[in-house]
C-alpha cells in the first residue's frame, strides 16, 4: 500500500508514521506544519503547503491525516481532485467543514473516526443499550485528554453523546424534560434537570484519551469506561482503515465498517508483536 501521512510531526501522526513504516508499507511522502530538518522514523517530512504537489508527484492509494480541521477538508478536497482514499481522525470540525469533508466522498472513498480504538466501537454500542436498559436514571460524561487538546468535548465524546440521543429516540425512552440538552460542566446555582446530560473535559499532562459514560439512579450506578493507555491504538487502527479504504468505490465510510470486516492483531502484546493490517493489499 502507497501511504501518506499527513500531521506527521504531531503525537498521533507521528505514531502513524512510525507503524506504517513499521508494518513495511510505502510511506511515499509525509507532511507537517513545521517540518523538522531530518527525516522522521527514515522518512524526509515535507511543508503540508506542498501537499497538491506531492499528491500529483507520489500518487499514494491513500492519505492518512491526523492535523486540525482546516488542514483535513482541503486536504480532502485536494484527494477528491485526484482520486486519492483518505482517512481522517482529525476532530473538531464544524458543520460546514463536516459537510466539505462528506462531500468530498462523491469522488473518493473518505472514512472519518473520531476514535480509532477498537474498544470505542465496542464502547459506543454498550452506550446505547445502557442508557435503553435504564430509562429515567442521570447520565453524565467525563473525558479525560493531554494538556495540548485543542477541541472540547472530544470527538469521541460527541459521538458518545450521539449514541445517548440515538438510543434514547430509537427506543423511545421518557429520559425527562431537558432529554437532548448538554450541559457543559456545572457552576453555582446549577440543579440537574431530567434528562439533560453533563459533560465535563478535563485536560492534564499527557493522558492519551479517557472517557466514562455514568449512568446512575435508583441507588446504583453503572460506569462504561475506555482509556487508551497508549497513541499506537489510535495509529494502528488508521492503518487498518487505510489498508481497508485503499480501493474501495467513492463514498463515506466509518471505523464501524472496518471493525465489522475483522478482528485486528493485538498491540504491544509481550512477544513484541506490531499491530496487524485488515488483509488487503501492501
Ligand atoms: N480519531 C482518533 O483516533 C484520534 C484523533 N485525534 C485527533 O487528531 C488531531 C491531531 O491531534 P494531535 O496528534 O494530538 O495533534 P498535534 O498538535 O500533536 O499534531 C498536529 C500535526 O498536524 C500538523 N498541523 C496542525 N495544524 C495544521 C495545519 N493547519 N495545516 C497543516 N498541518 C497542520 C502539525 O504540524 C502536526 O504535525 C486532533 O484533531 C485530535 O483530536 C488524535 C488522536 C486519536
Ligand atoms: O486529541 C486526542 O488526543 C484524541 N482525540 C480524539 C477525540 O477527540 O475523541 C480521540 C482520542 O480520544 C484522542
Amino acid at each position: 500500500m502507497r501511504v501518506a501521512v499527513t500531521g506527521a510531526t504531531g503525537r498521533t501522526g507521528g505514531e502513524v508514521l512510525e507503524e506504517a513504516v513499521a508494518r513495511g508499507y510505502e510511506v511515499v511522502f509525509a507532511t507537517a506544519r513545521n517540518p523538522p530538518a531530518s527525516p522522521a522514523h527514515g522518512v524526509d517530512v515535507d511543508a503540508s503547503e506542498d501537499f497538491e504537489a506531492l499528491v500529483d508527484e507520489h500518487e499514494p492509494n491513500v492519505v492518512v491525516d491526523f492535523t486540525g480541521p482546516d488542514s483535513c477538508v482541503a486536504y480532502a478536497e485536494a484527494c477528491a481532485d485526484a482520486g486519492v482514499a483518505f482517512v481522517t481522525g482529525t476532530t473538531g470540525l464544524g458543520d460546514d467543514q463536516q459537510a466539505a469533508l462528506e462531500a468530498a466522498s462523491d469522488h473518493i472513498p473518505v472514512l472519518q473516526a473520531a476514535n480509532f480504538a477498537r474498544g470505542v466501537q465496542a464502547l459506543l454500542a454498550l452506550v446505547g443499550d445502557a442508557v435503553a436498559a435504564l430509562p429515567g436514571y442521570d447520565v453524565e460524561l467525563v473525558e479525560a485528554h493531554h494538556n495540548g487538546k485543542r477541541d472540547a468535548p472530544s470527538g469521541t465524546a460527541e459521538a458518545m453523546l450521539d449514541a445517548v440521543d440515538d438510543a434514547r429516540e430509537r427506543h423511545d425512552v421518557d429520559a425527562g424534560d431537558a432529554a437532548g440538552e448538554r450541559v457543559h460542566g456545572r457552576e453555582g446555582e446549577s440543579l440537574r434537570e431530567p434528562g439533560e446530560v453533563g459533560v465535563h473535559s478535563l485536560r492534564a499532562g499527557d493522558v492519551p484519551g479517557e472517557h466514562e459514560l455514568v449512568v446512575a439512579g435508583n441507588h446504583e450506578e453503572l460506569r462504561l469506561q475506555h482509556r487508551a493507555t497508549d497513541r499506537g491504538v489510535f495509529a494502528a487502527g488508521a492503518l487498518d482503515a487505510a489498508d481497508w479504504l485503499s480501493g474501495r468505490d467513492p463514498g463515506f465510510y466509518a471505523f464501524e465498517d472496518v471493525v465489522a470486516a475483522g478482528s485486528a492483531d493485538m498491540v504491544g502484546t509481550d512477544d513484541g508483536q506490531v499491530p496487524g493490517d485488515a488483509g488487503g493489499e501492501q
